[in-house]
């Protein structure tokens, strides 16, 4: 399927980004180095804005390296994109570590991916269906 975007970064997207990928990184487009203290967060725009269809929605991740090499992460992970929404994506990361993290702009700080959904119609009812779960969770049947 085809999206629309616009793309006002300073950067360009890779062309194995454009054709036929599930999603792409996602770069910090920023004028300044943006210095992300100890269990510090940062709201950081991308520069790129999407159409998406309804019944699509984009979801915002970590990327495994900056996490396991950095401590940085997604604080809200999966962000999420609505298919209304016509602003800036922007990522929003979190600095789990104990030593600043330094982004620089055309850095890549998240991944996007684009996910289908139902479109759900709530069905308000007093009863619902018996199973052998019932309300059991959080570990009910273990330590883990
Ligand atoms: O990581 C994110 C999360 C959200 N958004 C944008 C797109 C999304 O469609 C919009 C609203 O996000 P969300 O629904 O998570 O926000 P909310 O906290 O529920 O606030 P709102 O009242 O604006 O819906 O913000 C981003 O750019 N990045």
């Amino acid at each position: 399927m085809q999206i629309k975007i616009i793309n006002k970064s300073t950067h360009q997207l890779p062309a194995y980004e454009t054709a036929h990928a599930a999603g792409m990184d996602l770069r910090a487009n920023i004028e300044e180095q943006i210095i992300i203290k100890p269990l510090q967060r940062f709201l950081i725009p991308t520069g790129l804005f999407i159409e998406l269809p309804i019944g699509y929605e984009a979801q915002i991740r970590p990327r495994s390296g900056l996490a396991y090499k950095h401590g940085v992460t997604v604080l809200n992970s999966p962000g999420t994109i609505d298919a209304d929404y016509r602003g800036e994506l922007k990522v929003l990361l979190v600095n789990l570590s104990d030593t600043e993290f330094v982004v620089n702009n055309g850095e890549r700080i998240a991944q996007m991916v684009v996910a289908k959904h139902e479109t759900v119609v709530w069905e308000s009812t007093e009863e619902l269906s018996n199973t052998d779960r019932g309300a059991g969770g959080y570990g009910h049947t273990g330590k883990g």
